[in-house]
């Protein structure tokens, strides 16, 4: 090999000169992801320092939410982190939080290009796809009316709505229910049979059908979802640390298979509908979807098609998103019923006495209380935007951390105290608006919850039939733990203590 040879001494060979060239390449391309250009008069983003390759992985530890809150005290309320060599932007602060998502809305619109979310219902999903911004609104508005048909508009056939019909079938089984584990066992643990209910429900909703408990397709879409919410609490590295994504890896194959499993699920429910459709009678929200895609179809002038298998799509997003929030809330009422069984009693009171005007009543204030169980919303910016003077560039990922404004102790006087009256008016007379909706539960601005009034409706409406005719305790004495476990829904723990006396 030739070498630079300086007298008689050669300096150094060939092979060196273009390894170190290749190095300093490579220090250079690392230096450039870690160091942007920043516009004159804006700001780089404090945070904490990372390691090389792995960010502050190791920093987050079992809590991420307690130490995103920790972290957000010392370097304020806009942050950026680093999960692996992705750089993170951290939100907290609830008017930084509605600046960045109502005030500047359009520019945190976006979802990331996280490599698990083009899994999800094949990268076609209306929650977690990076369609371009039109055609992710249109799906949006969709969605948004199908849900409006089928949960808050009256049926032909009764005088009430049909998620009202849906609720007390479901929470009267319940009901029986509960009284027969009493009967067995003497003692039973409520999310097993909380969750096929709800799963009902929704299942109701969108494809006209109620199963039996113990129908094994029903369990079979509760138990893929369960490994969904599993697979998506465990984080995937993958994400994160690109490289990984070309390694073989057990979690990302059955997270793969999980999601083709559920998305071929719903698409034979989806064709079996396409077989018996009667434009003049929309059973459900598949049909109503299949009507629009139909219609829309047959308008020229259209300018967003829908296909059939976007409709697969858009009933599985609303699918996923419709029952695990939903039994997490209904999870988290029954058991600070038992832990402070004073606030049932006023909650019985109140059904018996004053049922026509409840929904102003305590449950309307143990509601925010209780169902606030999203740690984190997850956006991107849509392009190069500012926030608090600054600069963020263009599909930086976004975590809202909702916890953190839930437990600000600027908002909040005792955040961590269980203290439903905290919402009640000054004046006596129902709640007090300004502070419930201080409360962070479905998100805000553009990508806010779309089932929001369908979850605080059903959450009513289940909890109201349970409490009215069961009183709820639990048959130990022991203290339960009721510190939330971490996950993009923050859950109480297994109780098995939990029992029931009828009321009437
Ligand atoms: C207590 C119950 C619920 C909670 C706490 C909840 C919470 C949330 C949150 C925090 C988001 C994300 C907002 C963001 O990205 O900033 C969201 C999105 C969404 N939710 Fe809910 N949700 C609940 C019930 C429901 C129900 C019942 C449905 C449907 C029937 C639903 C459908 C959706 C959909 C489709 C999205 C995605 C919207 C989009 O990306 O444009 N949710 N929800």
């Amino acid at each position: 090999m030739e070498a630079l040879v300086v007298g008689s001494q050669p300096i150094m060979s060939l092979t060196e000169i273009l390894l170190g060239f290749a190095l300093s390449c490579l220090l250079l391309v690392i230096i450039k992801s870690y160091w942007q250009r920043i516009p004159a008069g804006l700001k780089r983003l404090p945070g904490p320092k990372g390691y090389p390759l792995i960010g502050n992985i190791l920093d987050l530890g079992k809590n991420p939410h307690l130490t995103l809150t920790q972290m957000s005290q010392k370097y304020g309320d806009v942050m950026q982190i680093y999960l692996g060599t992705r750089p993170v932007l951290v939100l907290s602060g609830l008017e930084t939080i509605r600046q960045a998502l109502i005030k500047q809305g359009e520019d945190f619109a976006g979802r990331p290009d996280l490599y698990s979310f083009q899994f999800i219902g094949d990268g076609q999903s209306l929650t977690f796809s990076r369609s371009p911004a039109e055609v992710w609104r249109a799906r949006r508005k969709v969605a948004q009316n199908a849900l409006k048909v089928f949960s808050t508009a009256a049926s032909p056939t009764s005088s009430t709505c049909p998620l009202e019909e849906f609720v007390s079938k479901e929470a009267d089984y319940l009901v029986m229910k509960f009284q027969e584990l009493m009967k067995e066992k003497n003692s039973f643990e409520p999310y097993r049979y909380l969750v096929v209910s709800v799963v009902n429900v929704i299942c109701a909703m969108c494809f006209g059908r109620r199963y039996d408990h113990e129908d094994q397709e029903l369990l079979r879409i509760v138990n893929l979802n369960n490994e969904f919410g599993a697979a998506a609490a465990a984080g995937n590295p993958a994400d994160f640390i690109p490289v990984l994504q070309y390694l073989p890896s057990s979690t990302m194959k059955s997270f793969k298979a999980l999601n083709q499993q559920f998305d071929a699920l719903v698409g034979r429910i989806v064709k079996e509908h396409y077989v018996s459709f009667d434009k003049n009678n929309l059973r459900d929200i598949t049909d109503s979807l299949i009507d629009y895609c139909q219609n829309k179809n047959m308008d020229m002038n259209a300018n967003i098609q829908l296909s059939d298998q976007n409709i697969v799509h858009i009933v599985s997003d609303i699918f996923g998103a419709g029952f695990d929030t939903v039994t997490t809330g209904l999870s988290w009422c029954l058991m600070y019923l038992v832990t402070y069984p004073e606030m049932q009693k006023k909650i019985q009171e109140e059904i018996e006495h004053r049922w026509a005007d409840s929904a102003e009543g305590y449950i309307s204030f143990l509601l925010p209380e209780t169902s606030a169980i999203i740690s984190f919303g997850v956006t991107s910016t849509t392009k190069d935007t500012a926030l608090n003077g600054f600069y963020i560039p263009k599909e930086t990922c976004v975590f809202v951390n909702q916890w953190q404004v839930n437990h600000d102790p600027k908002l909040w006087k005792d955040p961590s105290a269980f203290n439903p009256e905290r919402f009640l008016a000054a004046d006596g007379t129902g709640i007090n608006r300004a502070e419930s909706e201080k409360i962070l539960t479905f998100g805000l601005g553009k990508r806010k919850c779309i089932g929001d009034n369908i979850g605080k409706w059903e959450l009513f409406l289940f909890l109201t039939i349970l409490v009215q005719k069961l009183e709820f305790s639990l048959c130990s004495s022991e203290k339960v733990d009721i510190t939330p476990q971490y996950g993009l829904t923050m859950k109480c723990k297994r109780c098995e203590d939990f029992q029931i006396k009828p009321r009437f």
